[in-house]
C-alpha cells in the first residue's frame, strides 16, 4: 500500500513521518525530493531564484520517476507498505501555481504528464495548515515557502481534495504534533487491519 503525506511547506509532514516510523518499523519510509542525483539537480533548482518553471516541473517529473523505478514499484511488489513524504500532489499543487501564466490549466497540464507513468497513491494524508502559519514554521528559507506561493498553492490541494474525495484524509494541523501524529496512525491503522 503507498500512503503519502501532503501539505504546505511547514505544516508538520516530516513530524508525522518520523512518527509513523516509530509506529511502522517494517515500512518503507521515503521521500520527494529524493536523495538521489535527481533530487540534488532538484534542490539545486528551489535555491535559484530565477529557474525556468517549466524546466523546474520536469527536473522534479525525472525525479519522481526514478522514484517510482528504483524504490516504490519494487517495494510495493514486495508487498510492503510504503509511506511518502510528498509524492506527486506536490507537484500538481507546487508546479501547478509556478506554471500559471505559462500554460492552459497548469494542474491539469501537470496531472497529464504524470497520468502514463505514475502510481497512484492508495491513501493521502493532507495536514491542512493556513498558508501564514505554514510560512512561519518553514522558516521562509525558500523561493516556494512564502504565504503568497503558498495560497495558490493551497488552493490547487483543496482542488486536488475536491476531485478525490476518498483517498484524502483531511487532518487540522493547528493542532499539536502529538495530536495529529496520533490522528494520521489512527486512521492508518483503520486502514490497514
Ligand atoms: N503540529 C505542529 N504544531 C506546531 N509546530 C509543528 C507541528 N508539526 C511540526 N511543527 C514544527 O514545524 C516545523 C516544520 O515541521 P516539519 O518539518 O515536520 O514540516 P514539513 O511539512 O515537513 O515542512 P517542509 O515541507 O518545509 O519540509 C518544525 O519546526 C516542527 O517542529
Ligand atoms: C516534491 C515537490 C516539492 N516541491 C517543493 C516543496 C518544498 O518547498 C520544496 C522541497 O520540499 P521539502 O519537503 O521542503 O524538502 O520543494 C515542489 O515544488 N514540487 C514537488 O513536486
Amino acid at each position: 500500500m503507498l500512503v503519502t503525506l501532503e501539505g504546505l511547506d511547514g505544516s508538520g509532514k516530516t513530524t508525522v513521518w518520523n512518527a509513523l516510523g516509530d509506529a511502522y518499523p517494517e515500512a518503507v519510509r521515503t521521500r520527494e525530493p529524493t536523495e538521489s542525483w535527481y533530487g540534488e539537480a532538484v534542490y539545486r533548482s528551489i535555491d535559484e531564484e530565477t529557474a525556468d518553471p517549466l524546466a523546474e516541473l520536469f527536473l522534479y517529473t525525472a525525479d519522481h520517476a526514478d522514484h517510482l523505478s528504483r524504490v516504490i514499484r519494487p517495494a510495493l511488489s514486495e508487498g510492503k507498505l510504503v509511506i511518502s513524504d510528498r509524492y506527486s500532489d506536490s507537484r500538481y499543487a507546487y508546479q501547478g501555481a509556478t506554471l500559471a501564466g505559462e500554460v492552459d490549466d497548469p494542474v491539469a497540464y501537470v496531472q497529464s504528464i504524470h497520468e502514463p507513468f505514475t502510481r497512484m497513491p492508495d491513501l493521502t494524508f493532507y495536514l491542512d495548515l493556513d498558508p501564514e502559519t505554514a510560512a512561519e514554521r518553514s522558516g521562509k528559507t525558500n523561493k516556494f515557502e512564502q504565504a503568497t506561493y503558498l495560497e495558490r498553492v493551497s488552493e490547487n490541494y483543496e482542488r486536488l481534495i475536491a476531485a478525490e474525495p476518498d483517498r484524502f484524509v483531511r487532518v487540522d494541523a493547528t493542532q499539536s504534533p502529538e495530536t495529529v501524529a496520533e490522528q494520521v496512525r489512527t486512521r492508518l491503522a483503520t486502514v490497514l487491519d
